[in-house]
């Protein structure tokens, strides 16, 4: 640890991410573990964040209270709950920091605080951390612009482990937003997010998403683009949780120079346009 390390809390420290998160921030450079906050009532309180994550003794004990891992901390990690994420954006723009935002599943009315919180905090949010995901929607824009809509259907396939609680998933809605940017169309009218019993024919122009749930999947995701006689499929298949939070730690570390605002990982790994 040196003196000019960011100093960044975690929180849903207990959880699948979580734990992930602290392993990767020990072993990063230039990052230190400043705070590991659990849920209120949970029994990883007291517990060393480190010992909770596999890498021994940290000398950080998780705790319930925002306000004492804040004091002094430079920026937030959250792969939580979409409530939490929300309460958790207002205490990072009372103290004018950094918040990464994993938490997949908010809704119209969350984003809209994330945004308002943006105006005192530095914000990154995306639905998938990892460069991969975010490259495949780079490519899945330029797909679905250079097929034309007349001829070529998009379907969003997805799986993930059976403990998943959101669906589509956050990659799936990322991946459905860039194909409807390449087709100049609004997703939230033209996707189809559920199909069941005597549907009729697929209405053209439409983005279409199918969810699977099961075992340890840690994260699947194919575009398709499907023609008359001919099918591209772009794909990404997640083999290990440190790609998310190696990226999380990267968003961070990228918007500690940065001024107060809203941003995506497109913006953390140059690939906006
Ligand atoms: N953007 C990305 O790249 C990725 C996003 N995700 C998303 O991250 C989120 C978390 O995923 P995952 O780690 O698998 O889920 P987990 O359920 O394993 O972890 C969530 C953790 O948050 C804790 N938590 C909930 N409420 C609070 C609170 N008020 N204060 C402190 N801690 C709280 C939970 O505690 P308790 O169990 O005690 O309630 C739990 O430990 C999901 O939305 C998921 O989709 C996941 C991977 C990558
Ligand atoms: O819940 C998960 O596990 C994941 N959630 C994110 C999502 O909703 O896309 C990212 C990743 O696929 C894992």
């Amino acid at each position: 640890m040196t003196t000019n390390d960011m100093k960044l809390v975690v929180v849903g420290a207990a959880g699948r991410m979580g734990q992930t998160l602290i392993r990767i921030i020990h072993e990063t450079p230039g990052v230190t573990l400043h705070a590991a906050i659990g849920r209120e009532g949970s029994a990883f309180i007291g517990k060393d964040a480190g010992e909770l994550a596999g890498v021994g003794q940290l000398g950080v004990p998780v705790t319930s209270d925002p306000l004492k891992a804040f004091l002094d901390a430079e920026g937030v990690i959250d792969f939580t709950t979409p409530s939490t994420s929300v309460a958790y954006s207002v205490l990072a723009a009372q103290a004018r920091i950094v918040h990464v935002i994993g938490t997949t599943g908010c809704s119209v009315e969350d984003e809209e605080k994330f945004k308002a919180a943006s105006r005192h905090a530095r914000v990154v949010k995306s639905g998938n951390m990892s460069l991969g995901v975010n490259l495949l929607g780079v490519l899945t824009q330029q797909a679905a612009k250079a097929l034309p809509a007349a001829g070529w259907d998009i379907e969003i396939v997805e799986m993930h482990h059976k403990h998943k609680v959101d669906a589509p998933s956050g990659t799936a809605l990322l991946l459905g937003e860039a194909a409807a940017r390449g087709r100049g169309i609004d997703l939230a009218s033209q996707s189809v997010r559920v199909r069941d019993g005597h549907t009729g024919p697929r209405p053209g122009g439409t983005i279409g998403f199918a969810t699977l749930r099961g075992g340890s999947v840690v994260g699947d995701h194919s575009v398709l683009l499907a023609g008359e006689g001919e099918i591209v499929t772009l794909s990404h298949s997640a083999r290990d949780r440190s790609i998310f939070a190696r990226g999380a730690v990267a968003a961070a570390l990228w918007a500690r120079g940065e001024k107060p605002g809203f941003y995506s990982m497109l913006d953390v790994l140059g690939l906006s346009n």
